[in-house]
C-alpha cells in the first residue's frame, strides 16, 4: 500500500522532469490507482504558453491511457509557500477520474501537507450525466 507520505515524496521526485523553461515552476504529482499502481507527472510548457500540460494533468493523462481509468488518490508538490492548489483544468479533468470522496493532497516542498476531496475543490463539477445525450 503506497501512503499518503510517499505519493508526496514520488510528486517531489518528479518535479525533477518538469519542462519549465519559461516559468521556472516546477510542479510534480503523483497519484494511485484503485489497484495500487502509482503514476507521476510533471508540467510540460510551451513557447505557445496556452499549450503547457499540468503535472497533475501528464500524470493522469499516463495512467488513463495504460488503460487505469479509476484514481484514488493525487499529490501535487511545488516549492510554493503554502501547498500548491491544482488549475480549474485539472481540477475538472481529475474529477472525470476520481470518485467525490478521491483525495487530493496539496503539499509543497517542505513537507506541508492539506488532504481535501475533489468534490471540494470543485463543487458542482460538470459530470457526463450533465450531458443531454446519456
Ligand atoms: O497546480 C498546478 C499549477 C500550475 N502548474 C504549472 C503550469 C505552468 O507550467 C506553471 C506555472 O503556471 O505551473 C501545474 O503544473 N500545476
Ligand atoms: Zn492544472
Amino acid at each position: 500500500m503506497v501512503t499518503n507520505e510517499e505519493l508526496v515524496k514520488k510528486a517531489i521526485e518528479a518535479r525533477s522532469n518538469a519542462y519549465v523553461p519559461y516559468s521556472r515552476f516546477a510542479v510534480g504529482a503523483a497519484l494511485k490507482t484503485d489497484n495500487g499502481e502509482v503514476f507521476s507527472g510533471s508540467n510540460i510548457e510551451n513557447a505557445s504558453y496556452g499549450l503547457t500540460n499540468c503535472a497533475e494533468r501528464t500524470a493522469v493523462f499516463k495512467a488513463v491511457s495504460e488503460g487505469k481509468k479509476t484514481l484514488t488518490s493525487i499529490a501535487v508538490a511545488a516549492d510554493t509557500e503554502e501547498p500548491v492548489s491544482p488549475c480549474g483544468a485539472c481540477r475538472q479533468v481529475l474529477s472525470e477520474f476520481l470518485p467525490t470522496d478521491g483525495k487530493v493532497i496539496l503539499s509543497n516542498i517542505n513537507g506541508m501537507v492539506k488532504e481535501m476531496t475533489i468534490a471540494e475543490l470543485l463543487p458542482g463539477a460538470f459530470e457526463a450525466k450533465d450531458l443531454n445525450n446519456e
